[in-house]
């Protein structure tokens, strides 16, 4: 809510950025197994508030200091007795702060989880054994006093990369274009995606334990099937920006409870390899075979997708 103060526009916000907890839950069954689970979570925590007085008079009185903010995300990691998916901690502290202070009208609370797997040893799930994975979970939920959800979820840095089947043809050609076209090429990304789910409260989110661990696991496995094709077959990509419209597609008709997506895919660029000498001629002829490998320039495409009838 921006106010008018002395003819200035002032907005403001204030958190605590980069809350890093780790916690674990014990579970113990009656055939004598005692696993442990894992999650390690990096909170940004924004507050919207009433607490002018603090910009213009001197006055902390409404203020909640951030050092509260980030001890309550270790009272509540403390209190969830059950595991519990980065979205619902999200919610959870959302709807603490909104409701334990009559101040503050909306939390925004950002989670990005550490993808810690549990490890197999000789075939066998570990007990208690965790390793770092690639592609990391984030979660964000905007609370309002009255209750009022935005629920975002999202994946950051899934690398996807295949050797064929992708081409880029009857692009524009004018006098600054050097770029071949072609049929065959490789294709590489780094997908950052975030999807909003339609649920507008709290109470209308499914009960399930961890369905939003599901609903993540599932997504990212439509945007993967769909940037790859079937196994032995493949399917051919006209362009990154043709690629990522079918796996947004695939995303938003396959889960109804997902209203829009947001997909940044970088087009990461393997260059053909071809060398030659003045003196030797041809070293080596690129036959698609041998690829520089760059980060730097990449191309950057992204784009979101939505129903007609989202509320975003
Ligand atoms: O899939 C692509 N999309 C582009 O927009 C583009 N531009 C470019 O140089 N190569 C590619 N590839």
């Amino acid at each position: 809510m921006a106010k008018e103060l002395d003819g200035f526009k002032l907005e403001q916000r204030h958190g605590k950025a980069r809350v890093r907890v780790g916690r674990v839950w014990r579970s113990s069954d009656q055939g004598g197994n005692r696993r442990h689970f894992l999650v390690e979570w990096k909170v940004n925590i924004s507050l919207l508030s009433n607490c002018l007085p603090s910009y213009v008079r001197d006055d902390n009185s409404d203020i909640v200091a951030t050092d509260t903010m980030k001890n309550t995300v270790y009272v509540k990691a403390k209190e969830c007795q059950e595991q519990l998916s980065a979205e619902e901690f999200a919610i959870l502290l959302g709807k603490h702060f909104t409701s334990f202070y009559p101040q503050v009208y909306t939390a925004i609370v950002k989670i990005v989880e550490k993808p810690w797997e549990r490890v197999s040893v000789n075939g066998q799930p570990h007990e208690h054994g965790f390793k770092l994975g690639s592609e990391k979970h984030t979660a964000e939920a905007i609370v309002q006093k009255s209750g009022i959800l935005q629920l975002t979820s999202g994946i950051e840095g899934l690398a996807l990369l295949k050797t064929t089947q992708s081409g880029f043809e009857g692009f524009i050609r004018d006098k600054y274009t050097a770029l071949p076209e072609t049929r065959e090429r490789m294709l590489a990304t780094e997908v950052t995606a975030s999807w909003r789910y339609s649920y507008d409260s709290v109470s209308s989110i499914p009960k399930k334990p961890l369905y939003l661990n599901e609903r993540y696991l599932n997504v990212k496995q439509v945007l993967a099937e769909t940037f790859f094709g079937p196994p032995k077959s493949g399917v051919y990509s006209a362009s990154v920006q043709s690629t990522l419209f079918q796996m947004a597609k695939a995303v938003l008709s396959r889960f109804t409870d997902i209203s829009s997506i947001q997909l940044k895919m970088p087009n990461i660029h393997f260059l053909p390899v071809n060398l030659s000498s003045k003196d030797n001629g041809e070293i080596v002829k690129f036959n698609d075979d041998v690829y520089l490998p760059t980060d730097e320039p990449h191309g950057s495409i992204e784009a979101s997708l939505s129903r007609f009838w989202s509320k975003m």
